[in-house]
């Protein structure tokens, strides 16, 4: 379905990291269909130029490098690209992460790190990157960081992950005000469930075969989500229309995150 003009971010320029895969995809096609250059990057690059190629049949005009967005210098080589490619950069997504679930008393010293420095440190190092160039345009710029519904709640299993996506919100919150000044708009959104590859891979296949239906149960509107209704929520932070927004977290998970509700109602 198409919900936006395909004029809403034409001449606009964007990165999606992950934009190989599952949902930073979707966003990178739902961007693109919106008008949008896209620059997609992973650190396959096998994997993100099939996705050029699937998006370039569409009309999108795309590129595609490979980044592994924990070396700064691999992150500087993206941002040189993007601006030879199109001459500017509007739009970040900051979608590139993971984890995998443990125990927390069987997380090593080493596991630990992995996740806070591909989430944590690999998002500062684009944010910040991007953002020198916005400043250097004297454009502004929208950033959106896809961390995860339950970032205030809590996650029994994924530790590592929920500390690193909750450092990414307090660096978002410290940045929106420190670049306000330039115009530079950074907010999060918090997915609940989404199927995708990667998210069968690293969580179903540890948790059980019923992960997902158990996970399901517990959703109010009875359902996953839908990836292109990711797509909508970043394109719309991505444009004009929410240009008087910056620092927030938006939780896009059918209500999950709501919990079961009061047991006793009053009817
Ligand atoms: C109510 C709503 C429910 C919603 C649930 C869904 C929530 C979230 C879903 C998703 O996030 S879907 C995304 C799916 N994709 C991923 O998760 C990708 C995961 N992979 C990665 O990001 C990276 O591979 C990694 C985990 C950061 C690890 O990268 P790295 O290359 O640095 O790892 P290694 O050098 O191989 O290992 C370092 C260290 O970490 C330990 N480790 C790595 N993977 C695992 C694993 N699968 N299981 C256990 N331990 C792991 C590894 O053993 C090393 O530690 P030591 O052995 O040296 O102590
Ligand atoms: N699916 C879900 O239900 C939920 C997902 N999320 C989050 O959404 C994001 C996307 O997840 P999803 O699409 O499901 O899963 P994927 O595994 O498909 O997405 C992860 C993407 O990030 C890329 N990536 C990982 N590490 C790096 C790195 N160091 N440098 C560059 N790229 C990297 C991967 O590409 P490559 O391996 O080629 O580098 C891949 O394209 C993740 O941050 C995830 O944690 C949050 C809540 C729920």
């Amino acid at each position: 379905m198409k919900i936006f003009s395909e004029h809403l971010l034409r001449e606009k320029v964007a990165i999606v990291t992950g934009g190989g895969t599952g949902i930073g995809k979707q966003i990178a096609q739902e961007l693109g269909r919106s008008g949008a250059k896209l620059v997609i990057t992973g650190r396959r690059k096998e994997v993100v130029e099939a996705t050029m190629q699937e998006f370039l049949a569409l009309g999108i005009e795309t590129r595609a490098i490979s980044t592994d967005i924990r070396e700064p210098q691999q992150v500087q080589r993206l941002v040189d690209y993007t601006v030879e490619s199109f001459g500017r950069i509007d739009i970040l997504v900051n979608n590139a992460g993971g984890q995998f679930p443990k125990k927390s008393e069987e997380i090593s010293p080493n596991g630990w790190n992995a996740v806070i420095h591909n989430n944590l440190n690999g998002t500062f190092y684009v944010t910040q990157a991007v953002a020198k160039q916005f400043i250097k345009q004297g454009t502004g710029g929208a950033i959106t960081n896809i961390l995860v519904s339950f970032l205030h709640r809590g996650a029994p299993g994924i530790a590592h992950s929920v500390a690193a996506r909750n450092g990414i919100y307090g660096m978002m919150r410290t940045l929106a005000l420190e670049w306000a000044k330039h115009n530079i708009r950074i907010n999060g959104i918090g997915p609940g469930l989404f199927v995708t590859e990667g998210m069968q891979e690293e969580m179903a296949s540890a948790a059980g075969a019923h992960f997902i239906e158990q996970v399901t149960q517990d959703v109010p509107l009875g359902r996953t989500g839908k990836l292109e209704e990711l797509g909508w929520l970043v394109t719309y932070l991505s444009s004009p229309a929410a240009e008087y927004i910056t620092g927030e977290f938006i939780i896009i998970d059918g209500g999950n995150s709501l919990g079961r509700g009061l047991t006793f109602v009053p009817y």
